[in-house]
Formats: structure tokens, sequence, C-alpha cells
């Protein structure tokens, strides 16, 4: 059986087992009392949380341990609709207008992408659809998988509020220009003279792990942190820069104020030792983890071409994008065959044709929105492998694949 959906899922790295195991039984305590095994507990999130802000290059303040990435997500563009209401309650607007919003004067306005994850994708259509906000999504170009900066900037108008693009996508790997586009928003307010800040934002998921992530360098207000993408545990944190201050941050919980009352509930201490871990670990060995990645899914790449020549696609792969070193997205020309059909006949081999979220019932809206004719989208397979994928993996899942194919 060879496993190669780590876009959906990692396993725990063993070191980061290691620290969860020992910390379910020595640092127990709730880490919000002050005797000894409270302390004690607090410590651990607090070394965590150091592990974490340096895999992204942030301060250990800036980091709030979330759920996971769902919970990031709409924790911020919950954030960011708040703080477009009490600014409105600020600039004169009673909570009655705000309660009004639907007049477009008083709306927020989102740009994000059409290739988001559903945690971003879906909340924004909620926004839209109960006219909380408006929301434009910007058309990730085909050839290149990419949105183009000058269309963010383009889209921006008086109530824009927040722009968020994903740092990579989940079904091609192809790398976002967040940097850039964050860069260009920050000059043109500059030359403005605009104070309005638009807040900016990236759902860095598939990007953590496995290439570098800094959220000076991007120039991002938040940014979206997944520990079960970098063989880290089902949790997660959000980056806020100065949460409160400069960034600002509402708590969508209320209860017993634990992480500086951002994120109220009671820890899950072993799990957030595990995510630091799984960041330090990160931050020590990226660049093994990059190179032993590319150069596997590059022999991937090769092989299937030269085990089906001329008749596979790779979706996403241009020379004008980058993409993560672990993504490959390939539809099969030559088979009446459709993605889902083709892995319920290639027993050993564990891919996925698009976002696990997605049952493959249907062609990848992504590889549609990039302009993948359906009869191509349908016969792709997502195949993401992992930081101890090997050759020899290789071979056998393409073997696999050729014999359901010729058969
Ligand atoms: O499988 C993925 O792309 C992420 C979880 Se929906």
């Amino acid at each position: 059986m060879v496993y190669l959906d780590y876009n959906a899922t990692t396993p725990l790295d063993p070191e980061v087992v290691e620290v969860i195991t020992e910390t379910l039984t020595t640092a127990w305590g709730n880490p919000s009392s002050s005797h000894e095994a409270g302390v004690k507990a607090k410590h651990v999130i607090a070394t965590a949380r150091q592990q974490v802000a340096r895999m992204v290059g942030a301060k250990p303040s800036d980091i709030i341990f979330t759920s996971g990435g769902t919970e990031g997500n709409n924790w911020i563009l919950q954030t960011a609709l708040q703080h477009f209401c009490r600014g409105s309650s600020k600039i004169g607007l009673s909570m009655g207008d705000w309660n009004d919003a639907k007049s477009a004067r008083n709306r927020p306005h989102f740009i994000t992408s059409n290739i988001e994850h559903d945690s971003i994708k879906l909340v924004l259509e909620h926004f839209l659809s109960t006219g909380l906000a408006d929301v434009t999504f910007i058309q990730a170009r085909p050839l290149t998988g990419c949105v183009h900066v000058q269309d963010v900037i383009d889209a921006i108008g008086p109530s824009t509020i927040m722009v968020t693009v994903m740092l990579a996508n989940n079904e091609t790997g192809v790398i976002q220009p967040v940097s850039e586009i964050c860069q260009r928003i920050k000059s043109l307010k500059r030359k403005k003279g605009e104070t309005e800040r638009i807040l900016l934002h990236t759902d860095a998921a598939q990007a953590i792990g496995k290439i570098p992530v800094d959220v000076q360098e991007l120039g991002v207000d938040y940014l979206t942190i997944v520990g079960h993408k970098f063989y880290g545990p089902r949790i997660g944190a959000v980056f806020a820069h100065n949460p409160g201050e400069d960034a600002p941050l509402y708590p969508l919980l209320f209860g017993g104020g634990q992480e500086r009352n951002f994120r109220s509930g009671t820890e899950n201490t072993p799990m957030i030792a595990g995510l630091g871990k799984a960041a330090e670990l990160v931050s020590s060995n990226l660049d093994k983890y990059q190179t032993h990645m590319a150069t596997v899914r590059d022999y991937l790449e090769e092989s299937l071409q030269q085990t089906f020549p001329d008749s596979v696609s790779l979706n996403g792969k241009s020379p004008d994008s980058q993409r993560l070193p672990n993504t490959c997205n390939v539809s099969f020309l030559g088979t009446s065959l459709k993605g889902h059909e083709i892995l319920s006949r290639a027993v050993s081999v564990q891919a996925s044709v698009g976002a696990a979220c997605h049952a493959g019932d249907r062609p990848s809206h992504i590889l549609l929105s990039l302009g993948i004719p359906e009869t191509v989208a349908w016969r792709a397979l997502r195949i993401s492998v992992g930081r101890e994928t090997t050759k020899e993996d290789i071979d056998l899942a393409v073997q696999e694949l050729k014999s359901v194919l010729d058969s």
C-alpha cells in the first residue's frame, strides 16, 4: 500500500507522538491554575508558542492556538466583518445602520480568489448571500493557476476591508503571489494617503512544512496554521500581528478567557505541545524536507510521462508559476475511466481526485476554474508525496496505475 495523499493529511512525526504521549501524563494540569500542575502545563504551552512562532518568523505573542484551519479561517473573516462594523459605528453609523447592512454603503467588501479552501470560500459566500458583505472572487489565470496581482488591485474599492488569498492551492500546489499582493496594497494605501487599512490574510495550511513561510516577508496581518498538514496533531493556530493592537482580533468564543481572552476554552496542552514539536521539526529540517519531496515528485512526473507517453496532462504545472514541491495533479487522457474509478481499481495507491472534503462525485471546481476541460478534470488524480515517500513507492504506484489503465 502506498500513501500518496499528504495534502489531505499527514501522519504524526514519531517525535511528535513522543511529546504528545509524554505531555498527556506529565502536564495534565489546568494551565490557568496557579499551583504546580497548572504552571507546568502553562510552561509547556509557552514553549510550543515559541516553537510555532519561530517556524513562521513571528513573535510568540502573535500566535493563538485554535482547533484547526477551519476555525482559524472562519475566525479571521468574522474578525474583519466585526472590525468593519465597529469602524462603522465609530464613523456615526449606529448598530441600526449596521443591522441594515443590506444597503451597499454600509457593506464591507472582501477580495479573495476562486481557488480557496471551503473554510474561506463558503464563509464569504455566506456573507454575500446574507447581505453582510460584498465579495470579489478573483479568477486564477488558467495557464498559471495563479491569481494576478493587478486583478486584486483593480478590485479594491472604498469599502474593501480584507484581502485573503491562500499561499498555495491544495489541489494543484500552485503558490500564490501573496507577498507581492501585500506589498502592492500597502504601497497603494501610502500613495493615496488613505488611513483605512485593508486587512491582509493568507491561509498557509498547505504551504507550511513544504516551503519557507515568513509572516514578515509575506507582509500579512493574519496567517492560518494547520498542524495535520505538517506531521503535527489536528489542531492549529492563527498568526495575528500584535493582536488587538495592529491586527484587530475579536473572540469567536467566550468563556474562561484563555489565550489572552482571544480564544476561550481550556487549552489542549498535549496537542499544543505536539504542534510545537512539529513546528520545531519544520524549522530545523525544512530544506531537507523540501528537497526530498521535490526530488520524489519530479521523479513521479517523469515516470508518468514515460509510462503514459502523450496521454497525461500535468494540471497546474507552468513555467510561469511555482508549485509546492510535493504536489502533482495529473489527468489521464487515454482512458474512459474517471479519477475516482481509477483509484477504486488501483487498490494499493492511496491518493485522491482533489480535496478530501469533496467526495470526488464531481470534477474538481478548482481545475474547472482554471479552464481545464471537464473531460480532463474528470480524469484527474491529485498525488501528493511526503517526507518518507521513496522512488520505490513511486515505481509501485506508477506500475499499479499502468496495470489499471492498460486493462
Ligand atoms: O484534501 C485536501 O485538499 C485538504 C483537506 Se479538505
